[in-house]
């Protein structure tokens, strides 16, 4: 697929602050057409705040932002889909008739707007809300309407501030197909979110940042890797000290379980033989750090 914007996003340098506080620092990162992004860090990190300075709701006081390779300006910003976190829907308008006006703000005829409504309406799963108003609407499904307004005029850019929260088990695979059907069709998404299973299942690529500095970029391969590999084996006649000695082994915890910290090229080979050379083992695994622990790694180490 061809993208609409060839170089993706960028997010170049950007500095706030808002009174004393520092909300950002030198905040740099950028989404590829066809890459989703997951932005996370703590409460108060300054997620929202780079999301609202890409769609120029807030002005940085320095840094750029660029869509395929161009200065962002109010065109382009027509052009990104954005789904702010304090929510952004007439309440008591008709979800329908929302959705068409949304649309043709952005530039579609009448007949376009109402087939693209049908569309998202249909595959968000509220096609049957269309003629409610939306503050008749549970949370969720305000949320599933916010989401049509963000794709109703197919953007170049999807910006979304936390579009998983509060979602139920159904909705959270209806956004999350979305959200890879849009990248797959070479739109760069970027969203923000707390929930770490999610962003580690569904982005390529991954800023952890903490009081408004990038701390950690990367795709998740890259970020799980970078947490060091652990070697888990239960020996439980293997003698405490049985992998000191052994090269690759940077550290070890003895116990029921042998945890060890091992360096890039360990050898396992060697470490199983060892390992056997004191009676049985009944478990040898080598495992990764999910992305929520590196998060706290990288959190609490600031
Ligand atoms: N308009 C504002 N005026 C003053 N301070 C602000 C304003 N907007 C944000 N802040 C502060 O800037 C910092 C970054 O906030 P931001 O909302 O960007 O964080 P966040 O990472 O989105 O957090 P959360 O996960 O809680 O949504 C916070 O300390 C916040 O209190």
């Amino acid at each position: 697929m061809t993208s609409t914007a060839p170089d993706g996003l960028a997010v170049v340098g950007l500095d706030k602050r808002f009174g004393d506080l520092v909300a950002l620092r030198d905040m740099t990162f950028t989404v590829r057409p066809g890459e989703i992004f997951g932005f996370v860090g703590s409460n108060g990190a300054g997620k929202s705040t780079t999301m609202r300075i890409i769609l120029g709701v807030l002005a940085a006081d320095a840094g750029a932002v660029t869509v395929g390779g161009r200065a962002v300006d109010a065109d382009a910003r027509r052009r990104i889909g954005y789904m702010p976190e304090e929510r952004g829907l007439y309440p008591k308008m008709k979800v329908g008739e929302q959705l068409v006006y949304l649309a043709r703000l952005h530039g579609l005829t009448k007949t376009q707007a109402q087939e693209r409504t049908a569309y998202w309406t249909d595959r968000l799963g509220i096609e049957g809300r269309i003629d409610d108003n939306v503050s008749d609407l549970s949370l969720g499904n305000q949320q599933r309407v916010q989401l049509a307004a963000a794709l109703v005029f197919d953007p170049d850019v999807l910006v979304l501030d936390e579009p998983f929260s509060g979602l139920d088990p159904v909705a959270v695979d209806v956004m999350s197909d979305v959200l890879v059907e849009k990248s797959r069709q070479g739109v760069p998404v970027i969203f923000s979110s707390h929930q770490l299973d999610l962003v580690q299942r569904l982005c390529d690529t991954v800023g952890i940042i903490a009081k408004g500095e990038m701390r950690a970029l990367g795709t998740v391969d890259e970020l799980r890797r970078s947490g060091g590999v652990r070697l888990e084996v239960d020996a439980p006649a293997a003698a405490t000290g049985w992998a000191d000695a052994l090269p690759g082994v940077d550290a070890a915890e003895y116990g029921p379980t042998t945890v060890l910290s091992v360096a890039d090229g360990y050898d396992d080979q060697q470490i199983l033989t060892a390992a056997l050379a004191s009676g049985p083992v009944h478990r040898f695994t080598a495992v990764t750090p999910e992305l929520t622990e590196l998060f706290r790694e990288v959190v609490t180490a600031s």
